[in-house]
């Protein structure tokens, strides 16, 4: 932000100002139970989805702590790319069966109907919980390892591009405990493959499926040897695409995910709007003059 701006802000003394003045002024300090947050690459962040005893098990506080997370991600102005990987022996195994809020709704002896309308507002707070990936404008990048079983496939699909290692497996577990999957994997995983009749067998049979036929139908990008190697392939792309231009990088994320639910011409006319704007960014001048004199462009903060 350049040092006019800064004082502008600084100077408005709302309690809304004030609060963008402390998100643009200073960077983030993460702080999540479930989730270890690292800084290991400039303008890179990395979430390590933290419970390797339990399989990295999507528990009542890792459905919340997402939220926070990757909001305060959106607002980092020191974040430019997001790299997602689990700690320990597996990816994540989905849902935690022991640790689940429907568990004291089921239990509830409340009225049907009323019992109804609570799930309804979980279900939607869940579905928050991967949305916020997909609303976040830094790119997010998911590396998994070894398994990735039913809320893990959710997830990742919320993500931008995904990476696996050659031992990875993934499984539509969802039937298998008697539910259909409800945050975001039937949404988002046709789009993804383009391939609907798979995405029915691989849902309707929860049939693992390995990491050679998840790059076959385009879920996966990238398979690596091991998980080191994936780790550090995919903060490099993380890297890459956080020495571009955030105005550039940012703009053509909300554009994606714009095109993707929208006609080709309602996504044409979004981009022209979004772009009468863009287009006037100094990162444009800096892009075009630095790619000229074969030099790095430096792009200010975002
Ligand atoms: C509104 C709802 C929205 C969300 C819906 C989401 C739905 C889903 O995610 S459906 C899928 C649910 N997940 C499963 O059914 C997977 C169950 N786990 C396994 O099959 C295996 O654990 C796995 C193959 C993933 C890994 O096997 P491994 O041999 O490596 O580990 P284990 O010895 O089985 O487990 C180690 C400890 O982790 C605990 N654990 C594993 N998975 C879960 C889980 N999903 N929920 C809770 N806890 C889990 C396991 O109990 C062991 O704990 P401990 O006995 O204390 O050592």
């Amino acid at each position: 932000m350049n040092t006019s701006l800064r004082a502008v802000i600084k100077g408005l003394s709302s309690p809304i100002m004030s609060n963008i003045t402390k998100r643009l002024c200073s960077s983030s300090t993460y702080n999540f139970e479930t989730l270890k947050v690292t800084k290991p690459r400039e303008n890179v962040i990395q979430v390590e989805l933290n419970r390797p005893q339990k399989r990295n098990a999507m528990n009542k506080a890792f459905w919340g702590e997402m939220v926070g997370c990757f909001n305060q991600i959106s607002e980092d102005s020191d974040c430019r790319a997001v790299v997602v990987t689990g700690a320990g022996k597996i990816f994540t195994a989905g849902l935690d069966l022991m640790d689940f809020d429907g568990i004291q709704i089921m239990q509830s002896d409340t009225d049907v109907s009323r019992k109804a309308f609570t799930f309804r507002k979980l279900i939607r707070a869940y579905q928050e919980t991967f949305t916020v990936i997909e609303k976040c404008s830094k790119p997010v990048i998911a590396a998994i390892h070894n398994a990735c079983v039913g809320g893990g496939i959710d997830m990742i699909t919320a993500c931008d591009i995904r990476y696996c290692t050659s031992d990875a497996w993934f499984q539509i577990k969802e039937v298998d405990i008697g539910l259909a999957a409800d945050v975001g994997t039937l949404q988002r995983l046709p789009k993804i493959t383009g391939n609907d009749s798979l995405t029915r067998e691989l849902t309707y049979t929860a049939r693992k499926f390995y990491s050679n036929e998840a790059k076959e139908i385009g879920l996966i990008s990238r398979i690596f040897d091991t998980k080191e190697s994936m780790v550090e392939g995919a903060l490099d792309t993380a890297s890459l695409i956080a020495s571009k231009s955030p105005i550039a990088v940012q703009g053509s994320k909300i554009s994606l995910v714009y095109s993707r639910d929208h006609s080709v011409p309602e996504g044409l006319d979004h981009v022209a709007t979004w772009n009468q704007s863009m287009l006037q960014s100094e990162d444009i001048l800096k892009a075009v003059t630095a790619g000229m004199e074969k030099k790095e462009a430096v792009f200010s903060k975002l």
